[in-house]
């Protein structure tokens, strides 16, 4: 990673090829096994399955702003060609988060979109404070990404504040994604197609929500960015670009033809790309993954869905 992100500044994951192409399954490390489920199921989609066909041939995104100085924000947005851009806040200081809005709408200018992502960090009157001074850093908010842990806190924190609200962990980390009830509690829904079980199971949850739906990475090369876009693709309305400029908070990539923004937009793939040995692990890193498929493997023959 460029910069830590999530916790985390190295990336790891297994990519693996079957008939239909390639495949990445990269769980986060601290993500139990049986949570690891749906990502296997999606990276034995692309292998075994392939995808829906789409109905767009290119999506918008924004571009993703981690915590960086105000300096490093406005640059990384300029760079992006992009006319939306995520910001994650919550991490540090709220003055601090208010500057770097302020440097990101700088970069953008008047007709960009800039939205947050609180990551759950905020209780509810924390959130509606931190609301509204972001809104008024940032010349306005589209929307901000889950500011409060539980799904009652998201419709308290909607109910007090003009800005729009987003439900991510409340829908990926759900007992059951399908039957979860985010209607009321937020305006937007995020989905992400791996902790999500696949393209498939990921238009279910979207249409079971009955939400616009922002599709969002969760960090993977451009293998499993092309799972994303495939489902992106698929969904029958798009309204908002989708969080899938992720590559730019990578320092590389294993497929020579990476899925990066041009102006704004990254391009449908019917397949996978093919990825080449670049950044191969070591053995150690080989051992943990290979262990880990196994008994994600195992796991999901105890409990299919
Ligand atoms: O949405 C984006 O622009 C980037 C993806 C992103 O923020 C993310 C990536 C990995 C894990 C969690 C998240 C998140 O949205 O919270
Ligand atoms: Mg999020």
């Amino acid at each position: 990673m460029r910069n830590r992100f999530r916790g985390i500044t190295v990336r790891s994951g297994l990519l693996f090829e079957g008939p239909a192409g390639w495949g990445e399954f990269c769980p986060f490390l601290d993500y139990s096994d049986a949570e690891c489920v749906p990502w296997l199921a999606c990276a034995r989609e692309a292998a075994f399955e392939g995808w829906p066909a789409p109905v767009r041939s290119r999506i918008p995104v924004n571009c993703t702003v981690p915590v960086v100085s105000a300096a490093r924000a406005f640059e990384i947005v300029a760079a992006s060609g992009c006319s939306t851009a995520k910001v994650k806040v919550a991490e540090s200081p709220l003055a601090e988060d208010c500057e770097r809005l302020e440097a990101v709408r700088a970069a953008l200018g008047p007709s960009g979109f800039i939205r947050v992502d609180a990551n759950m960090m905020w209780d509810v009157d924390q959130a509606v404070v931190a609301i509204r001074a972001l809104d008024r850093a940032a010349g306005g908010l589209q929307y901000v990404e889950q500011p409060c842990p539980t799904i009652e806190d998201l419709a308290a924190v909607r109910r007090r504040v003009s800005v729009p609200i987003a439900a991510d962990e409340s829908i990926r980390r759900a007992e059951d994604p399908l039957k979860v009830a985010v209607a009321g509690a937020a305006d937007i829904a995020v989905i992400k197609v791996a902790p999500l079980g696949g393209v498939r199971r990921a238009l279910r949850v979207a249409e079971a929500c009955g939400l616009p739906c922002v599709v969002s990475s969760a960090v993977e090369t451009s293998v499993g960015l092309a799972a994303g876009l495939a489902l992106a693709g698929a969904l029958p309305t798009l309204d908002y670009a989708c969080g899938l400029a992720t590559m730019a908070l990578m320092t590389g990539d294993v497929t020579d033809s990476s899925l990066v923004p041009v102006d704004g937009f990254i391009p449908v793939l019917s397949t996978p790309p093919v990825p080449n040995d670049a950044f191969a692990a070591d053995e150690e890193t080989a051992e943990l993954w290979r262990s880990r498929l196994q008994r994600v493997s195992d796991t999901s023959e105890l409990n299919p869905r």
